[in-house]
C-alpha cells in the first residue's frame, strides 16, 4: 500500500503586498474615521471617556516582518481586554491547559461580559477565560505560576516593539470603581475557584487591562497567534497551544456578539472596551484596529466595519 500524503491545510494565500494593502488601509481610513460620537464609551473607566472620538488607526503585522499602518496606528490607546489573550497564553505556556481548563471553560457566553449571574448559576466556572469571570481565574492561575501576573503579561505585549506601559492614573481610577470585578472574585472563591486573595486578583486583572499601547504595536505583539506561536521576538507557544487560543478567540473573543462578528469578519478576535480589535489571519498577519466608541457589547463600532471591509477586499476570512 502507498502512502498518500496528507495534503497541506489551505491557508488564506491572499496578500495585496506594496503598495497595495498600504493604500487599502488608507482607503479605510477614510471610509470608518467617526465623524460623529456614536454608541458609547464604558461608564467604570472615566480615562476612556476623555478620548476624542475621531481617533481611529489600523496596522497590519505581516509573517514577512513587514508592518503596515495607517491613520491613528502609532498612538497608544488602552488595551483593556485585548490584554485576556495574553494572559491566556502565558496561563497555558505554564500548564499546556491542563490545570486552567479544569476551572474554566470554553464556551461563548451569551451573556455581558461581566456578568454576575452566569457564574452564580454555574457553580463558579466561568464559561470561557474571555469574559471577566474567566480573565479573574486565569489571572489567578497565572499569579500562583509567575507572581507578577500583570508584569509578566505587559512583557509579553510589549516584547516585539519595546514599548508599551500601564497608564498609572487610569489604573487607579479603574480599580477604586471595580466592585463588580471584585464582586465576581468573591464569588469565585466562594465557589471555590480561587487561590489567591480576591483583591489581589483584581490588582493584577485591571493592571494588565490599563496597558497602553499603538495599534502597530498589539499587531506586532499578536503576531505570535498567527504564526504558529512564533513572534517576532521568538517561540511564544507552542503551535497546538496558538491554535487552541485562536478558536478560542473565534468563539468567545467578541463578547456576546461573537457569532455575528464571525459572520461579518470570519476572523479569530479579541476587543476591548478601550477601542481595540486584535483579529488573526492564521498564517499571514495579525492585525490591530482601534476606534473608542463601542456598541452595546462593548465593541468598537468603526473598528468592526474596518474589520469587515479588509476582511471582503482581502479574501483573508477563514472560512
Ligand atoms: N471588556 C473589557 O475590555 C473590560 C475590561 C475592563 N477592564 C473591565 O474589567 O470591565
Amino acid at each position: 500500500m502507498t502512502a498518500t500524503a496528507v495534503p497541506p491545510r489551505p491557508r488564506s494565500t491572499a496578500d495585496p503586498g506594496r503598495p497595495g494593502l498600504g493604500a487599502l488601509l488608507e482607503d479605510l481610513v477614510r471610509a470608518h474615521r467617526p465623524t460623529r460620537a456614536l454608541g458609547s464609551v464604558p461608564g467604570s473607566i472615566p480615562h476612556l471617556a476623555e478620548v476624542d472620538h475621531t481617533r481611529f488607526g489600523i496596522a497590519v503585522a505581516m509573517a514577512s516582518g513587514e508592518v503596515f499602518e495607517a491613520g491613528d496606528a502609532a498612538v497608544p490607546f488602552s488595551v483593556q481586554s485585548i490584554s485576556k489573550v495574553f494572559s491566556l497564553a502565558l496561563a497555558l505556556g505554564h500548564d499546556g491547559g491542563s490545570g486552567l481548563w479544569s476551572r474554566v471553560h470554553r464556551e461563548p457566553s451569551g451573556t455581558a461580559f461581566n456578568s454576575l449571574v452566569q457564574l452564580e448559576a454555574e457553580r463558579g466556572i466561568p464559561r470561557n477565560p474571555f469574559i471577566n469571570a474567566g480573565a479573574l481565574v486565569v489571572t489567578d492561575h497565572l499569579i500562583d505560576a509567575v507572581g507578577d501576573a500583570s508584569g509578566e503579561v505587559l512583557r509579553l505585549l510589549a516584547a516585539p516593539s519595546g514599548r508599551g506601559a500601564v497608564n498609572e492614573d487610569a489604573f487607579a481610577a479603574e480599580l477604586a470603581r471595580s466592585g463588580r470585578n471584585l464582586a465576581l472574585a468573591h464569588l469565585l472563591a466562594d465557589l471555590g475557584n480561587l487561590r489567591n486573595p480576591a483583591d489581589a486578583v483584581v490588582h493584577h486583572y485591571v493592571r494588565q487591562c490599563s496597558v497602553e499601547m499603538s495599534c502597530a504595536d498589539v499587531a506586532r505583539a499578536g503576531l505570535f497567534l498567527a504564526d504558529d506561536g512564533v513572534g517576532p521576538g521568538g517561540r511564544v507557544v507552542s503551535p497546538a497551544v496558538a491554535k487552541r487560543l485562536g478558536a478560542v478567540m473565534l468563539t468567545c473573543g467578541m463578547y456576546d456578539a461573537a457569532g455575528e462578528f464571525a459572520y461579518r469578519v470570519g476572523l479569530p478576535s479579541k476587543s476591548g472596551v478601550g477601542g481595540g480589535i486584535l483579529a488573526i489571519v492564521p498564517g499571514v498577519c495579525a492585525v490591530c484596529v482601534w476606534s473608542p466608541r463601542l456598541d452595546a457589547h462593548g465593541n468598537s463600532i468603526a473598528g468592526a466595519a474596518a474589520l469587515a471591509e479588509l476582511a471582503e477586499r482581502t479574501g483573508w476570512s477563514i472560512f
